[in-house]
């Protein structure tokens, strides 16, 4: 990979969020370099959502900044785009009157290009179908397409493999690793995580646990303690 910079990419530095007396993230700093897929992983409640809401401009964090190649970042829902920011929620937030077509052509309005994105993310030939008449699966490989047709620098991913069976998370996989852009991934599934990403932060109750390559991970104590903990 080329040299890139240290500031390059998004960078999360010092985050921290609290809702009235609950602190949801404290001291949270993370980098995700251009082109590289970072995972954050803990138990239910660690703050994954909150990260994400974060770096989406859902929610804004009580101190902390975040850079983008090196340039304050204020996220807006409506404005990541223009910041070549794309991402796909949990679940699937399609707009269920429009075709699979037409719902990517929302996120780019480009019709040879949402075509090629379609086909790029396996749902090419349900193009003229609606939503609700689909499988869960390829609802998500459409909402993955949306996002995508921006052919954004940087994928907020939010639970991409929930609700997914075993395959369809092996696919998703894949489709993840053959992406060139920079990826935040927030994501339950071990499986996937370990897979796809090159970096992984553990998050327990708001604080980071540990950082580290997924061997790294794998053998972490604190984030053994953290899912037993979470488990007990
Ligand atoms: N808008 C909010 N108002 C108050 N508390 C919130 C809000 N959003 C999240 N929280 C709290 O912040 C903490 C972190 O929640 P968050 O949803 O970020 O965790 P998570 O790691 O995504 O959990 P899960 O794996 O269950 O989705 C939790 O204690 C949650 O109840």
């Amino acid at each position: 990979m080329p040299h890139q910079p240290p500031s390059d990419g998004l960078i999360l530095h010092d985050i921290s969020v609290r809702f009235g007396g609950l602190t949801a993230l404290e001291g949270v700093s993370l980098r995700v370099p251009p082109g590289r897929t970072v995972g954050v992983i803990g138990p239910n409640g660690a703050g994954k959502t909150t990260l994400f809401n974060v770096v989406c401009g859902f929610v804004a964090p009580t101190s902390g900044q975040l850079t983008l190649d090196g340039r304050p970042l204020r996220p807006r829902p409506h404005q990541l785009k223009k910041r070549g920011i794309a991402r796909t929620l949990q679940g699937v937030g399609l707009f269920p009157s429009l075709t699979v077509l037409e719902n990517v052509l929302v996120g780019e309005s480009d019709r040879d290009r949402a075509e090629a994105t379609l086909e790029r993310c396996g749902a090419a030939s349900y193009r003229d179908e609606k939503p609700a008449a689909l499988p869960y699966a390829i609802r998500k490989r459409v909402a993955l397409a949306r996002a995508l047709v921006t052919d954004p620098r940087l994928l907020l991913l939010d639970e991409p493999a929930g609700g997914l069976g075993v395959q369809e998370i092996e696919e998703l996989g894949e489709l993840i690793t053959g992406l060139s852009c920079s990826v935040l991934l927030v994501e339950h599934h071990m499986d996937l995580v370990m897979t796809v990403c090159d970096e992984i932060l553990v998050l327990d109750f708001g604080k980071p646990v540990a950082h580290g390559t997924p061997d790294e991970i794998r053998t972490d104590e604190a984030v053994a303690d953290a899912y037993l903990g979470a488990a007990a």
